[in-house]
C-alpha cells in the first residue's frame, strides 16, 4: 500500500520538466514538495492526477498503475489546487452532491461528514450559493471540503496557504492531521513552510525537475548548510544560489 513514483521523467509537449523522479509515501505519511517557483512542483502532481502522460517511468496508488487503470486510481486521489475550479452554474450543495456521486459515497454518511466540513469553514448556511457569490478565499474552502469528503487513500493538495485566513489555515492543519492519523496519504506543495510543519515532517526538494534532497526540514537545513535558527527563506536562497551554479 502506497503511492509510487518511479522514474518520472516527463512534462509539455516538447517541454520536459521533471526529470527520473522517485517518490514513495505510505499509509499515515505526508511529503512536502518545495522548490523555487518554475522547480516543478504542478508538473509532477499533474503527472500524478494523470492530466500529463509520461514520457518515462511509472505512477501507482495501492497497487493500481495509473497508465493501466486510470479510472480505479482517479477514484482514490482527492485534489485541492492553488486556483479553485468550480461549476459556475452549481450550487455549494450541487457541488457536493456531484462529489459524492463521483466518488460513489454514501449518501448518508456523506452528509453528516459534508456538515461537519461545511461548518468547520463557515459555509454551512450557504449550501444554495453559486460559485459568483463567493469570495476567493470562500471558493478554495469549498474545493477543501469537497477533497475531505471524497476520503480517498491520497489528498494531493497544491499551495493550500495563500488566500486563506488564519482560522481556515488552522481548520486546514487540523484536516491534514487527522488525514494522516486516519493513515491516509498527502502529497501537498507549499512555499508556505512555517503552516506546512505543522501537519508535515517530511519534504522533498525539487529544483530545476530533480529532487535533491528528502528529509526533515532538520536534514534539509543542514542540507543547504543553513544554521538552525536561520529563517526558512535562506532555503529558498540557497537554492537560488545553486540554480545559478553558485553552490
Ligand atoms: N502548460 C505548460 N506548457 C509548457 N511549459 C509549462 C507549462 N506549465 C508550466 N511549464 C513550465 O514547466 C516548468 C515547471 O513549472 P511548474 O508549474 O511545474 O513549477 P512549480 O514548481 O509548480 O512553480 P510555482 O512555485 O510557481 O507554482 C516551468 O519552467 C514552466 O515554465
Amino acid at each position: 500500500m502506497a503511492l509510487k513514483i518511479e522514474h518520472l521523467t516527463g512534462g509539455y509537449t516538447g517541454v520536459p520538466v521533471i526529470k527520473d523522479i522517485n517518490l514513495e509515501i505510505k499509509p499515515g505519511q505526508a511529503l512536502g514538495l518545495i522548490g523555487l517557483n518554475g522547480a516543478g512542483k504542478s508538473t509532477t502532481i499533474k503527472h500524478i492526477l494523470g492530466l500529463l502522460r509520461p514520457q518515462k517511468g511509472t505512477i501507482s496508488l495501492n497497487g493500481v498503475v495509473l497508465r493501466q487503470q486510470p479510472t480505479k486510481f482517479k477514484q482514490e486521489v482527492a485534489y485541492i489546487p492553488e486556483t479553485s475550479v468550480l461549476y459556475p452554474e452549481l450550487t455549494l450543495k450541487e457541488h457536493l452532491e456531484l462529489t459524492m456521486l463521483s466518488y460513489n459515497l454514501d449518501q448518508e454518511k456523506a452528509w453528516k461528514r459534508a456538515h461537519e466540513l461545511l461548518k468547520m469553514f463557515r459555509l454551512d448556511d450557504k449550501l444554495e450559493w453559486l460559485p459568483i457569490h463567493f469570495s476567493k478565499g470562500m471558493r478554495q474552502k469549498v474545493m477543501i471540503v469537497c477533497a475531505f469528503l471524497a476520503d480517498t487513500s491520497l489528498l494531493v493538495i497544491d499551495e493550500p496557504f495563500t488566500g486563506l485566513d488564519p482560522l481556515a489555515v488552522a481548520n486546514l492543519i487540523d484536516l491534514i492531521k487527522k488525514a494522516i492519523a486516519d493513515k491516509k496519504m498527502v502529497l501537498m506543495t507549499t512555499h508556505v513552510l512555517a503552516d506546512a510543519q505543522q501537519a508535515i515532517s517530511n519534504y522533498a526538494v525539487l529544483n530545476n525537475g530533480t529532487i535533491e534532497i528528502i528529509g526533515s526540514l532538520k536534514e534539509i537545513r543542514t542540507h543547504y548548510g543553513l544554521k538552525p535558527d536561520d529563517p526558512f527563506d535562506q532555503l529558498y536562497l540557497a537554492l537560488n544560489r545553486e540554480d545559478n551554479g553558485h553552490a
